[in-house]
């Protein structure tokens, strides 16, 4: 586990001394943005076209969950290439198959090469897109094969770009983000994310009694709020699936499978809050979605991973999931 610094491999973890033990999550570097060309207004750098993007991802990871998750609604399989790493995220961070993968690390099915740019380290290819470039290195990456260059790392703005400006090529206009509901799904996603999506993390990478415990009272107080209103409607926002739910889902997914235990989120599971146990089940249960969620990418990565967290590195056979039975949201 590391950081480039200054185009640099330095093996860091993350460090929360200047933060009283709160993990602070960094905010992601390559923001750039696909655009369909617009009648009178000069080529955008970034167009959608078809096989021009790849994606590099960790099943494991909730952020890159998500992207794959829109790749599948807005059926971008053949238009947009996919890498999945190894989950065992080491001393140089994470890896793809091959010879050079940690010593400790095993290959774990579903995991690749890097056929694409031939690396053996997802670092490699942040110093390919930016020589000098200083920070975390992230999954998800959207890569540009033509100007072999990173267009974003930043999950929540690669799902916008999925949703809408690759409908030409398609045929698929299903909207996950509508302008009717944007307002509605932005404040929903803040606190979503917040407290729920990086509060997970806010209580697993605490390293203070009492940085565990805000994150902690405020995760619940959140999952309360999705519970109270998810017994009476039937999506965060209305009657419509939105974008907010989907970035909700891959952390529910992952919740009793690898949080209750490792990051000490364990008030409650999932499963024993109706209304977002069966909303879970509805989600997981959509078309497509089941296939782009690995239990063994997830708990290998997070167990494995996070040697200061559970240093035996001895990953849980358990739990086992109730996704498939029947739920009663229609
Ligand atoms: N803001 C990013 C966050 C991505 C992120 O933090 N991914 C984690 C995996 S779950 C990662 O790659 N961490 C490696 C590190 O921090 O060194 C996004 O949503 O795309």
């Amino acid at each position: 586990m590391g950081l480039l610094q200054n185009g640099k491999w330095v093996d860091k973890w993350y460090s929360t001394d200047k933060n009283e033990g709160n993990f602070e999550r960094e905010d992601a570097i390559f923001r750039q943005q696909i655009c369909a060309p617009s009648d009178g207004k000069p080529t955008p750098k970034f167009t959608p076209e078809s096989q021009r993007y790849h994606l590099y991802v960790s099943l494991a990871c909730p952020w890159a969950h998500r992207t794959l998750i829109f790749r599948e609604l807005k059926a971008l399989q053949s238009h947009i290439g996919v890498t999945t790493v190894e989950p065992h995220m080491l001393a140089n961070g994470w890896e793809f198959s091959g010879p050079k993968q940690s010593e400790i690390a095993s290959h774990i099915n579903g995991a690749e090469s890097d056929r694409l740019n031939g690396k053996d380290f997802l670092y490699e290819i942040y110093q390919t897109a930016k020589p000098d470039y200083s920070g975390r290195v992230t999954v998800p990456v959207l890569w540009d094969k033509s100007l072999n260059t990173i267009v974003s790392n930043e999950s929540s703005e690669i799902i916008r770009m999925f949703n809408s400006e690759f409908n030409t090529l398609t045929g698929n206009e299903l909207d996950f983000y509508p302008k009717a509901l944007r307002n509605e799904i932005d404040q929903i996603n803040a606190w979503i994310y917040s407290d729920i999506n990086n509060g997970v993390y806010r209580c697993g990478f605490a390293t203070t009694q009492s940085a565990y415990n805000t994150a902690f009272d405020k995760l619940f107080s959140a999952l309360d709020r999705v519970e109270a209103l998810l017994s009476k409607q039937k999506f965060l926002v209305g009657d419509t699936l939105t974008e907010a739910d989907w970035r909700l889902f891959t952390t529910l997914i992952r919740f009793d499978a690898v949080y209750v235990g490792h990051f000490k989120t364990n008030r409650n599971r999932i499963a024993d809050m109706s209304a977002i146990q069966d909303y879970m089940k509805a989600l997981y249960q959509y078309p497509n979605i089941a296939k782009t969620v690995n239990f063994e990418h997830i708990k290998q990565h997070y167990y494995f991973s996070h040697g200061q967290i559970n240093p035996t590195r001895v990953v849980p056979n358990g739990p086992q999931l109730d996704l498939l039975s029947a739920h009663n949201r229609g």
